[in-house]
């Protein structure tokens, strides 16, 4: 499991503040004591002091927990969030109001710099979670569109083919054009060559294969290929492609004999996310395949999403995904990586600031840490 192997060792090398907004719910707080444990990160967890310690079970060594509703900060977030949202009707009262939701709260540290990346969703839906990072964090300044994928790692004995790959866009934008799908797959592409170190190779899906189907949905696709390769020429966009003419070499070179990817495809990009949705969920609980997601793509710094049936590994192996997507240690070279691959050459990771960011504050032993 290279990919995995390589988030885990990034984040490792240099351990950043990761704060969990649904600090009370015993997976995240689980997640967090196996981060601290594993040292991959130093998590802070949000919500009250009394709930969070019990979902600790009274252990809170090497985490910090804040809550929202009495933080020192709360005054100077809420004018921030004033100042970001006053424009489109907010009040300085309702700023207050907000900045007290943990989410929101989770999102204004790390735009102010007191945390590295946040990770939420295993208890508040994607919409929530999502959209206090598209109105707080925001995009990254060359992004113009925020998208999500998940990490799929097929690993099971009975995974014929093993290894790493995205499904896209399976958690954000539920109905892209051709316009939106192309920035998903180019950004899906980037994403991938910065986890694995390996060259994308994309399949714009369809219910139809090089021309084997008309409809108006299948020339989506096929305009979304063709923007995205104009766009970047350097990647490997193949569309329409029906998911096994990608995935299964003797059906591509049945279906699409032209095909450069020949089964070979490692980033799937579905048309959109009613297909991506239901589709990573079945290669998970019906396919055995561990997904790692919904991980936000074009934001400005790191904020990941979690499926609310996650499970306390899932949101571990997200803290550690957010952790590296912080340091954006995905050069290629970088430990596990063999350097040579093309494609991999300088890849960080996609729309992510890699500025350093300062030292969480709440990294420290300080008096709102409970004793331990
Ligand atoms: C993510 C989502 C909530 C955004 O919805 P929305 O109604 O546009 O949300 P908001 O209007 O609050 O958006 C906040 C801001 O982000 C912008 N925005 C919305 N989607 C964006 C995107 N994909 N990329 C960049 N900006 C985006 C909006 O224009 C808005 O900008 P503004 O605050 O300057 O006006 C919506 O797309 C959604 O519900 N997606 C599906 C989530 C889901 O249920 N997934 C299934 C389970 S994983
Ligand atoms: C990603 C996703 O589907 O999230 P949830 O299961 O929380 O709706």
């Amino acid at each position: 499991m290279l990919a995995l192997d390589r988030i885990i060792a990034a984040a490792r090398a240099a351990p950043r503040a990761i704060v969990l907004p649904e600090g009370a719910d015993p997976r995240i707080a689980a997640a967090a004591r196996r981060a601290v444990r594993e040292g991959i990160a130093r998590p802070v967890l949000l919500g009250p002091m009394a709930e969070v310690m019990a979902a600790l079970g009274g252990d809170a060594r090497g985490i910090a927990v804040e809550d929202p509703a009495t933080s020192p900060h709360l005054q100077a977030y809420a004018e921030e969030l004033y100042l970001l949202r006053h424009d489109k009707g907010m009040d300085l009262a309702a700023a207050h109001r907000r900045i007290r939701e943990p989410l929101a709260f989770a999102a204004m540290m790390v735009r102010m710099g007191d945390a590295d990346g946040t990770v939420g969703g295993a208890v508040a839906t994607t919409a929530e979670t999502v959209r206090a990072a598209l109105q707080i964090i925001g995009l990254a300044p060359e992004a113009r569109l925020v998208s999500s994928f998940f990490l799929m790692l097929l690993c099971e004995d009975h995974h014929v083919q093993k290894g790493a790959y995205v499904f896209a866009d399976c958690g954000l934008v539920i109905d892209p054009d051709a316009e939106e799908l192309a920035d998903i797959a180019r950004a899906s592409a980037d994403s991938f060559t910065a986890l694995t170190g390996e060259r994308a190779k994309v399949a714009m899906l369809s219910f139809s294969t090089a021309g084997s189907a008309r409809h108006a949905r299948v020339d989506k696709v096929v305009e979304a290929a063709r923007i995205a390769r104009a766009a970047r020429p350097d990647l490997v966009i193949e569309g329409e492609l029906q998911f096994d003419a990608a995935f299964v070499a003797a059906v591509g070179a049945a279906k699409a004999p032209g095909s450069a990817i020949r089964g070979d495809a490692n980033v799937f990009v579905f048309p959109n996310l009613d297909a991506a949705n239901i589709g990573y969920k079945i290669a998970q609980r019906i396919g055995g395949a561990r997904a790692i997601g919904p991980v936000l793509q074009g934001l400005a710094k790191p904020a990941n999403d979690l499926s609310r049936g996650c499970s306390e590994e899932d949101a571990f192996h997200m803290i550690a995904l957010t952790c590296a997507q912080a340091s954006a240690r995905f050069a290629a070279g970088a430990e596990g990586c063999p350097a040579s691959l093309p494609g991999a050459a300088g890849a960080a990771w996609p729309a992510t600031s890699a500025a350093p960011l300062p030292p969480a504050p709440f990294s420290e032993p300080d008096a709102r840490r409970p004793p331990a």
